[in-house]
This record gives structure tokens, C-alpha cells and sequence, in this order.
């Protein structure tokens, strides 16, 4: 049977041949990036180019099945093209780059513009919403995909004809207020949070406790008494960081905060009238001696690497005293005076654990391992290679529509799989682009290719050009990268500036034009600085009218799992991990091909 036989046979011979002629970009080599490459190799294409800024580490090699041990510590991007030669059956040229695909200069938006397809395997929100905005601007077809433990989705995105990664709500990070976190936690996630943000932090990190609950509590009390109280709170336990080169530092900090501060609690008595009161732990008479005992026996250190362990409390004690002391040497000893916690840092996962489960002691709360502990702490799912390989499957699949000749972008699916029976695999049509969406819904984009002699025109030439070229009123506003304001009406000092005095209008930097007369939506515009002579092209685009303000209506596309938004007042728990997680009213059966 020859080479192509079979892909001709699924796939049909003309669309085979443009799969063929086909240059795609894979951006991250990790989880899906591995089941990806595979899927994308055997489905035929040319040429493919993976970039990811990462090197392989040995938790990789659970689920990212091209990685070998011997490739430890080496570049993701270039192991993962040399180990899938083996099975490289259709010839495909593989390009591997190490780096950030946010980096702009050594990934231009040129660079994007050589690929037919984009296809994205992250872990995180940034970069996916930078490669989304990437997509928007050259109109490239995106395929988004990410898993979060059983559950996973692949988005297809056609720039403008569907929605895009930003049209959807994601679901905010879970916050808390400050005040159960500082004193009245029911929760084992709160305790978490107290030891991994506030005590940590505070011992072992440049930014105080003070700084930590300023930003917080902007504006969540103005208590005065309270405000008092957290001042004194900080100034303590600054106090007590400051004893950190001392010998009995461990037990410092354990009768200051699982004694001291429990009784001063204890004497707030409005906050206990409907909740049951903290208990001291009574270190010194109760707890101390057989502590030591037990730091004197050197095969007790078992304890501290066993992570399924239910400790009893004073094996908590023993682990909290031993992370201490091994952090205070590391503070003493090397000079590490910002340590950041780190859940592969056993140190800092040791201390924030057993702090968390002395606190959750004091308040009634139910201990837990440190296995649990870490994955609350550390914000992590565990990843599923499985998930991670149907996942990968159904990205590539649903790209290949793409490549029919009578693909409509209105035909494009979103798939979803679920652990749940009767979710187990499911699809819906993909929406077109949302009207509130700040991505696409209500400005449009595209690039400006600019040769440089064309810098001597005028700021008032560039803006007569841009009103001729959309039908913008007068009253528009241009912008340059982080928001420096150009021109507007009421600004015009520019007006008689050659573009080449203006310092950010550079090539790879962003103008935004705003209608400041709310008629049509915004317009950004990629400047590319061109060779040659006299080129200044405007991109042709068809401007749409803005959305009118409209009532506060029921939004039918919201997120019914979101939490409260984020305010002043809250913790706010990191969770990259998430991924597109959207709630849609039609779920059609699977149909993908
Ligand atoms: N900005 C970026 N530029 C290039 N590659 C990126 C970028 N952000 C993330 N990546 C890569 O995307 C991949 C995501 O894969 P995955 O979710 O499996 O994460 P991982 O780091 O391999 O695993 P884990 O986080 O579980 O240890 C990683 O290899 C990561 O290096
Ligand atoms: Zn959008």
C-alpha cells in the first residue's frame, strides 16, 4: 500500500493534497502539544513548526509520551520534533523553535502570517489570549483546546465569523473575603489560604503582611478600630520576622500564632456568639517536650516526604518545625531573603501544609494530608493523559474541515468531553462573534504595512488618511502601544509631528483608532515597517456600527458557575490551569468529520 493511501482513502484526494501543501504552527509541546504533534503528523501535513519556551522535566514524563528520561532538562520544542521521527511517515518538515510565542521580536507578526493553522496546546490564560489576538489580526483559523483533569474542550476560532477565545466569560478565579481568612476560617481552604498567603509570605518574603492586607483590604473596611488591629497584626508579626537568625525562632513562631494570637482572638467576643471558639494549642505544656523527643530520632524525617500521611498533631508540629528551621537556614545560611512557595518545594509546601492543619486545628476544622494540601495550594488538577490524548484527537480532526472544499466556518463545532455519563463526548455549533467582546465584538483589526520613508508624513496626514479610509467622523483618538495618547480633539499638539518623531510608532507596536463619537467600532492597527518606497497600506476593512447601549438584560451566554467578581476585599487564588470554560444552551451529538 503506498505512503498515502489510506489518508487519500479518509480524506479524499484533494483535500489530502492541500493538507499536504500545508504549513501549521503547534504553540506548546507539553500535555496536548505531545498527542497534538502525533495527530498532526499522521494526518498528513507538510510542514509543521512547534514552538514551546520550556524544558522537559521528569513530572513531564507521566503523560507526555515523546519524552524519554534521558531527555530531562532538555528543550521541549527540539526533543519532541527529533522523537516523532520515527513514525515521521509522510515526510513532514518539522520546525522547532525554543522560546515565548509572546516574544515580539523574535516572533513578529509576520512570522504568524506564513501558517494556514493555528493550533493551540497551553497551559495558561495569557498566552492563549495573546495568540488569540494574534489569530484576530492576521484572520487566521485558531483551534484553542484545553483540559482540566476529565473534562476538556476544543474551541474552533475563524477571526471575526466565530467567536473568538475572549468572547466567552472564563470563570473567575474562587475568592474569599479577608476576613474569614484572617480570623474566622470554616474551611480547610481557607486555613490554606492564610498560611500560603499571609504567614508564609510575611516570614519568608519581601512583601510584609501589612502591604499584603493593604492591597486587599482597599476598601473592604473603614473600621478604624479594625484598620488598628491589622496594623498591629503586621507590626507583630514583623517583629517576630525579625528573630528569624535566632535559635528558638521554630517556637517563637508557634506560641505567637498558635497561642497568643488565638487567645487576643478569644477576647473578640462578638465574633464568637454564633460560631464555635478557636482553641489554643497549649505548646509549651502539652506539646514541646515530646516534640523534641521526637526531633532527637533521625528516622522520624520519614514523616516529612510522606505526602498521603494523616499525621496526628504532633507529627504536624514536628513537620512545621522542621520546614522552619530548614527555611531559616536557607534565609541565614544562603542569603535567600524573597523565598516564594513553590509546591515542588518541599521546604515551602512542608510549612504551608502543616501551618494550614495547626490552624485548621485551633478552629475545628478537619485536617488533611499533605497530598491534598498541595494540590489546593499549588491550584493543580491533576492532568490526565488520556484526556490530554482525545482531546489532541478531536483538535486535529476538527481542523481538517478546514481543509474541505466546502468548509463554512458556520459549520464549525465545539467539542466537548466530560466524565459525566451522559456528557461523555458532545458538540455545539460555535456561536459568531460575541457584540460585548473586547477582542473582536467591538473593534476590528488588521496591519498597516508602512515603508520608512513614508515617516515624514504628518500625524494630520496619517489622520486624514485613516477618516478617508473608514468613514471615521472627525472626532476619533489615536493611540499608541500601552495607551500613549497620539491625537484627539482636544490634544492635537502632534498635529504637525512627522511620524518619525513619534517615538512608539514603530514597527511590531499597535495603534488604536477610537470613535469618539461612538458611531463606528474601534480599529487596531499592527504597524509593519515594509522595505521600499512609498508604501503606506491601509488594511481593507469594513468598519461595523457600534452597539447601541442597550438595557441590562438576562445575559444568556454567562457563566453560571462563576463566582462573585473579583473586588477589593478578596483573595484571589490563581488558576491557570483553566481552561475555555463555557456553558452552552444546544449540545448536539458528536459529528465531527
Ligand atoms: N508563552 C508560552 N510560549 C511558549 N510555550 C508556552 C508558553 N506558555 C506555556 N507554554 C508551554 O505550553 C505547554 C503546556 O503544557 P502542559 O499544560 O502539559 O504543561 P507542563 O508545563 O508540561 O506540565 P505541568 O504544568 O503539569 O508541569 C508547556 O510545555 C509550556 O512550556
Ligand atoms: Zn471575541
Amino acid at each position: 500500500m503506498g505512503k498515502d493511501t489510506y489518508l487519500r482513502k479518509i480524506l479524499g484526494p484533494e483535500r489530502l493534497s492541500k493538507i499536504r501543501a500545508s504549513k501549521v504552527l503547534m504553540v506548546g509541546a507539553g500535555g496536548i502539544g505531545c498527542e497534538l504533534l502525533k495527530d498532526l503528523l499522521l494526518s498528513g501535513f507538510g510542514e509543521i513548526h512547534i514552538i514551546d519556551l520550556d524544558t522537559i522535566t521528569l513530572s513531564n514524563l507521566n503523560r507526555q509520551f515523546l519524552f524519554l528520561k534521558e531527555d530531562i532538562d532538555k528543550l521541549k520544542s527540539l526533543i519532541v520534533a527529533k522523537n516523532v521521527q520515527s513514525f515521521n511517515y509522510f515526510d513532514c518538515k518539522l520546525i522547532p523553535y525554543h522560546g515565548n510565542v509572546m516574544d515580539t521580536k523574535a516572533f513578529p507578526l509576520e512570522w504568524y502570517n506564513q501558517f494556514d493553522y493555528i493550533y493551540n496546546a497551553l497551559d495558561n490564560l495569557e498566552a492563549r489570549r495573546y495568540v488569540n489576538k494574534i489569530a484576530l489580526f492576521l484572520r487566521k483559523p485558531l483551534m484553542e483546546s484545553g483540559t482540566t483533569g476529565f473534562d476538556g474542550q476544543v474551541q474552533p476560532i475563524y477571526p471575526y465569523e466565530t467567536e473568538c477565545f475572549d468572547c466567552l466569560e472564563k470563570a473567575t478565579p474562587q475568592t474569599f473575603p479577608v476576613c474569614t481568612i484572617r480570623s474566622t476560617p470554616s474551611k480547610p481552604v481557607h486555613c490554606i489560604v492564610w498560611a500560603k498567603e499571609f504567614l508564609f509570605q510575611q516570614l519568608f518574603s519581601f512583601s510584609t503582611l501589612q502591604e499584603v492586607l493593604q492591597d486587599q483590604l482597599r476598601g473592604e473596611t473603614d473600621d478604624s478600630e479594625e484598620i488598628d488591629r491589622i496594623n498591629k497584626e503586621a507590626n507583630e508579626l514583623f517583629a517576630l520576622k525579625s528573630l528569624i537568625s535566632q535559635e528558638d525562632f521554630p517556637s517563637q513562631v508557634i506560641r505567637k500564632i498558635y497561642d497568643e494570637d488565638i487567645e487576643k482572638s478569644l477576647r473578640l467576643e462578638t465574633l464568637w456568639k454564633n460560631r464555635e471558639k478557636p482553641q489554643v494549642l497549649d505548646f509549651e505544656n502539652t506539646y514541646k517536650g515530646p516534640l523534641m523527643d521526637m526531633l532527637s530520632d533521625a528516622s522520624n524525617e520519614s514523616i516529612l516526604s510522606d505526602d498521603a500521611r494523616s499525621c496526628t498533631l504532633l507529627e504536624i508540629l514536628y513537620i512545621f518545625w522542621v520546614s522552619i528551621v530548614r527555611l531559616q537556614k536557607r534565609v541565614n545560611e544562603n542569603q535567600e531573603l524573597d523565598i516564594l512557595f513553590d509546591k515542588d518545594d518541599e521546604d515551602t509546601l512542608n510549612f504551608v501544609s502543616a501551618a494550614a492543619n495547626l490552624r485548621s486545628h485551633a478552629f475545628h476544622i478537619d485536617l488533611q494530608t499533605k497530598f491534598d494540601i498541595k494540590q489546593i495550594a499549588g491550584n493543580i488538577i491533576p492532568a490526565i493523559a488520556t484526556t490530554n490524548a482525545i482531546i489532541s484527537g478531536f483538535s486535529d480532526l476538527a481542523s481538517l474541515n478546514y481543509w474541505n472544499s466546502n468548509f463554512e466556518t458556520k459549520h464549525a463545532k465545539t467539542t466537548f468531553i466530560s466524565i459525566k455519563e451522559n456528557k461523555r463526548a458532545t458538540s455545539a455549533a460555535v456561536g459568531p462573534p460575541s457584540k460585548k467582546c473586547a477582542s473582536c465584538g467591538q473593534v476590528s483589526r488588521g496591519i498597516a504595512n508602512i515603508s520608512k520613508d513614508m515617516l515624514k508624513m504628518t500625524v494630520q496626514d496619517l489622520l486624514l488618511k485613516i477618516i478617508k479610509k473608514y468613514g471615521y467622523g472627525d472626532d476619533i483618538s489615536l493611540l499608541l502601544g500601552q495607551g500613549e495618547l497620539i491625537y484627539d480633539y482636544d490634544f492635537d499638539d502632534n498635529l504637525e509631528s512627522k511620524l518619525a518623531d513619534i517615538k512608539s510608532f514603530k514597527s511590531n507596536e499597535i495603534l488604536l483608532i477610537q470613535d469618539e463619537e461612538d458611531n463606528w467600532e474601534n480599529l487596531e492597527l499592527y504597524l509593519n515597517f515594509v522595505d521600499g518606497d512609498s508604501i503606506f497600506d491601509l488594511p481593507d476593512l469594513t468598519l461595523r456600527p457600534k452597539p447601541q447601549v442597550e438595557l441590562p438584560k438576562e445575559d444568556e451566554d454567562k457563566n453560571d458557575d462563576n463566582g462573585p467578581e473579583l473586588e477589593a476585599g478578596f483573595i484571589e487564588i490563581d488558576d491557570e490551569d483553566e481552561p475555555p470554560a463555557k456553558k452552552r444552551k444546544i449540545q448536539e451529538e458528536i459529528e465531527i468529520l
